[in-house]
C-alpha cells in the first residue's frame, strides 16, 4: 500500500547532485581563506558542527587562528526552520572576546541552503564575521563571504560523507 506520508529528503527534493573532492574541498577553503585574510584579523573562529569543523581548522591553520569554539546545532527535520536545536552555544571565554556581539570572531560553516543555521548563528552574534565555503540563493544574504554559488536545486555531497564507487557508462 501506498505510504501517503512520505515526505522526500532535502537531499531527494534537491535532486542535481553535486560531489566535491577532498581536494576540491581543500583549495575551495583556501580560496575562502584569501578572501578572509582582507577582512580579519579576528581573535577566534567558532565552528558550526559538523559541517563546519573541517573547514575552521583549514581556516585556522591559514590564518595561524589557535582559539576555536564551536556551536553545536542539531536539525531534527531539514524541511522546516523551526527543527533547529542549539546543543551547546558559544563559551564565555570566546564571547568575551568579540564582547558579547561577536565583534572580531569567525563563523564558519561549510554552506548554507536554505539559511536557517545561519540566521540562528547570527541571532546569536550579530556583529560576528559568517563565512561558508558554498551558499545556495536563500541562503547567500545571510553569508558575509563565501566563494562557490551553486542553485537551489543542488545537493552538495561532501567528501567525509562519500566513498569513490564505480558508476556505470553514460552509454549502457
Ligand atoms: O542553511 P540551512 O538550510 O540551515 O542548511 C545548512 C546547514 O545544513 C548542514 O548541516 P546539518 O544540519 O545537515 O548538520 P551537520 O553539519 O551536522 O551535517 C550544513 O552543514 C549547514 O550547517
Ligand atoms: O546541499 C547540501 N549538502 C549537504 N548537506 C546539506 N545540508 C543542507 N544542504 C546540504
Ligand atoms: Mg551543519
Amino acid at each position: 500500500m501506498a505510504d501517503n506520508n512520505y515526505e522526500p529528503s532535502a537531499e531527494a527534493k534537491a535532486g542535481r547532485p553535486f560531489p566535491v573532492s577532498w581536494d576540491q574541498f581543500h583549495r575551495d577553503c583556501r580560496a575562502l581563506t584569501w578572501r578572509l585574510n582582507e577582512v580579519g584579523p579576528f581573535h577566534a573562529i567558532i565552528a558550526i558542527t559538523r559541517g563546519g569543523l573541517v573547514p575552521a581548522a583549514i581556516v585556522a591553520r591559514e590564518l595561524g587562528i589557535r582559539i576555536i569554539d564551536t556551536v553545536c546545532v542539531a536539525s531534527y527535520d531539514h524541511t522546516s526552520q523551526g527543527d533547529l536545536q542549539v546543543l551547546k552555544g558559544v563559551c564565555a571565554d570566546v564571547a568575551k572576546l568579540g564582547g558579547g556581539t561577536g565583534k572580531g570572531l569567525l563563523i564558519v560553516d561549510d554552506l548554507v541552503d536554505t539559511g536557517a543555521t545561519g540566521r540562528l548563528v547570527r541571532q546569536m552574534l550579530p556583529d560576528a564575521h559568517f563565512a561558508t565555503v558554498y551558499a545556495k540563493p536563500k541562503g547567500k544574504p545571510l553569508v558575509d563571504t563565501f566563494i562557490t554559488e551553486v542553485s537551489q536545486d543542488t545537493w552538495i555531497h561532501f567528501p567525509w560523507d562519500t566513498a569513490l564507487s564505480f558508476q556505470p557508462p553514460i552509454r549502457p
